[in-house]
């Protein structure tokens, strides 16, 4: 049975129940009556946008309005599988972005293009991600500040994202860096004992066994994820589904937004369109766009704020001359596979075997309650083990499992092309394989989001200029250097690790000696994938920064009423998976919003605790 097939099954049985006790209750959100005028209306109920509009509707004064272009998470009961991750990717809940050509990367994809999934339900890309749950660096945010977004330093956000969290794994519970009251729940799932041998491999190289959201991100550490009892743990799930009954906010599904209207420099409303009707709403206070890297910008460019040349050329009116699109970051990671001989690792044949099945069905436990990302490490280039005031360079994710053996899945969501998988994925159930996934975390590489034309519906031009910066190959080479030492590490030489020449396209590279620079940058230019983390489209800075979208109060600068709050203001992609850091944008827009600090507690603790 295929693992797309275990996932409906064990979706059908796991949800049938939640779905008969919703029915009832389920209301048909697309049709939602809209009033004329709300006080706040959000664009994209995401990953910071659901955060915004719940919290903006604790005060019962205010009326919200929450519109999203996507539909509810239960229209697809996989979204709640943890397993079923790759599933919901190319589904309906899915933008399904291509970037465009790359020049110097993607060489083993269709068109060297990536496939770039994103979030089209409430929850956004919180509700398709991989649920890893990780902050970032405290040097990250510190550079942040240090670049003019002032009251964006580590000790300014560590209070939001100790909010929002509601961390349930033991050992952290009386850590003072997680937070224990929040709605977001974070366990810390174990699927297989090469999770802990990989953080031995990592002691045995020097680095410190820490937890990667606390005190020192600098090591390896086991994965912290946003899963609670065996349940994808979305925005949608944590915090809006709760408090959807409220009278005064009101969330619009079915609802996408094409145009921000704008009058004497002021936002006044949002024109949008339901089941094919135009609509206009206003706004007594402010508009808030969350509609992620991609749609943010563009929903600003086909409101006339954006970069003057090109909005001329789409015939748009201008109103704002801004950098809006530019700087966009991602995260890619390389995937390099190894075979062990030992029975340990995650296969098709555990996931999908009866037992699981059932274990899932009945405890909500066991390999399809969690994401097969065990592990990882944050380290830096030039090898050095402890923290020394810098943020990492590398991301090194580690997954106990091939990951990549179901060849029409990895095909369809990440795009390889037909030869490459045809005659390179082999996959060879008598060998057990795992996979190391080095993750470039600062690209030197910047790239454009750009409109193709004034149509709304168009998807926008997407090009991440992926790896054009020779210095970014140099930096994944010295991961892969990095990779070496670890295999040749004594826990896991104990296990028997190879590199799995079949799988690393020795067939595509084989005119460069196997392993070496040229090698490795073969490999890294045709194995190129994204890790799903685009941000810093509409970038946040000081008022005179030349860069900068919008200020460190996230208003669009030289327009009132208006404010965009999600991953695309992030002044640089953090050293991490940005879902969390997502989340801390839309818990600290929404006290910018309100006026008011409601991390005073936090804060006055962290303080008592000198952090
Ligand atoms: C496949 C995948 C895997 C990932 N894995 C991880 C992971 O394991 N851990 C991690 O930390 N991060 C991960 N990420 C990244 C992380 O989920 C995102 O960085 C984060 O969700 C971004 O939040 P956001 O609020 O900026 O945008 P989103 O969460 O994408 O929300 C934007 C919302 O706005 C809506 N919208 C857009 N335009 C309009 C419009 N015009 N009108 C109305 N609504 C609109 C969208 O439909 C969407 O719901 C992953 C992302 C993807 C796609």
């Amino acid at each position: 049975m295929s693992r797309i097939s275990i996932a409906v099954v064990v979706a059908i049985f796991a949800t049938a129940a939640y779905l008969y006790r919703e029915s009832s209750r389920k209301s048909d959100l697309s049709t939602v009556t809209l009033n004329n005028t709300y006080d706040y209306i959000v664009v994209g109920a995401g990953s910071a946008g659901s955060v915004i509009a719940t919290r903006l509707s604790e005060d019962r004064g205010s009326n919200v309005l929450l519109l999203e272009a996507g539909g509810r998470e239960e229209e697809n009961p996989l979204i709640s599988v943890p397993a079923a991750a790759m599933d919901v990717q190319k589904s309906e809940q899915d933008w399904q972005y291509f970037t465009e050509p790359q020049k110097h990367a993607c060489k083993a994809m269709n068109e060297n293009r990536s496939y770039w999934p994103r979030g089209y339900v409430l929850g956004g890309s919180s509700a398709i991600n991989w649920m890893v749950y990780m902050r970032g660096n405290r040097h990250d945010y510190d550079s942040w500040a240090a670049e003019g977004c002032d009251g964006w330093s580590y000790k300014d956000v560590l209070p939001y994202f100790i909010k929002s969290e509601n961390i349930q794994i033991p050992e952290f519970k009386t850590s003072k860096y997680h937070g224990k009251n929040g709605p977001l729940y974070v366990t810390g799932p174990t699927l297989t004992p090469l999770q802990e041998k990989y953080i031995q491999a990592g002691q045995q190289l020097g680095y410190n066994f820490v937890d990667c959201n606390g005190e020192d991100q600098i090591g390896f550490c086991r994965m912290q994820a946003t899963i609670h009892k065996g349940v994808r743990w979305s925005t949608y799930q944590a915090f809006l589904k709760p408090v959807m009954t409220r009278s005064n906010l009101h969330v619009a599904t079915h609802s996408i937004v094409t145009k921000v209207m704008i009058e004497n420099k002021k936002a006044v409303g949002v024109e949008l369109i339901r089941k094919g009707r135009k609509v206009k709403v206003y706004a007594n206070k402010e508009v808030i766009l969350s509609g992620g890297t991609i749609n943010s910008p563009q929903t600003l460019m086909l409101s006339g704020i954006g970069p003057r040349k090109h909005l001329e050329e789409m015939g748009i009116d201008v109103v704002a001359d801004l950098p809006v699109g530019n700087n966009l970051q991602d995260h890619i990671l390389i995937p390099v596979v190894h075979s062990i001989n030992i029975s340990a690792a995650l296969t098709e044949e555990k996931g999908n075997a009866v037992q699981s099945v059932l274990q899932y069905l009945l405890f909500k436990s066991g390999y399809i309650a969690a994401t097969v990302l065990e592990a990882m490490g944050f380290v830096y280039k030039d090898g050095t083990t402890k923290d020394d005031g810098r943020s990492p360079d590398i991301q090194l994710h580690f997954m106990s499992a091939h990951g990549l053996t179901e060849k029409g899945k990895a095909h369809i969501t990440m795009n390889y092309r037909d030869d490459i998988m045809n005659s390179i994925f082999t996959y060879d159930p008598a060998k057990e394989t795992i996979q190391f996934l080095p993750t470039l975390l600062h690209p030197k590489s910047k790239g454009t989001i750009r409109l193709k034309s004034k149509d709304p519906f168009d998807h926008p031009v997407i090009d991440p200029k992926y790896l054009e910066d020779p210095d970014d190959v140099k930096t994944l080479i010295a991961a892969m250097r990095i990779i070496e030492k670890l295999v040749d590490t004594p826990v896991l030489k104990e296990i028997g690790i190879q590199l799995d020449s079949k799988s690393t396209m020795e067939e595509l590279c084989d005119q460069h000696t196997f392993r070496s620079d040229a090698f490795w940058d073969c490999y890294i230019r045709h194995y190129t994938l994204t890790v799903y983390h685009p941000t810093t489209t509409c970038r946040m800075g000081a008022l005179d920064d030349p860069t900068a979208v919008v200020d460190p109060s996230l208003r669009v600068r030289g327009i009132s009423g208006l404010r965009v709050a999600d991953a695309s203001v992030m002044r640089n992609v953090p050293s991490a998976n940005t879902n969390a850091a997502s989340i801390m944008i839309g818990e600290k827009a929404a006290d910018l919003i309100r006026g008011k600090d409601s991390v005073q507690d936090i804060k006055r603790i962290l303080q008592k605790s000198k952090l």
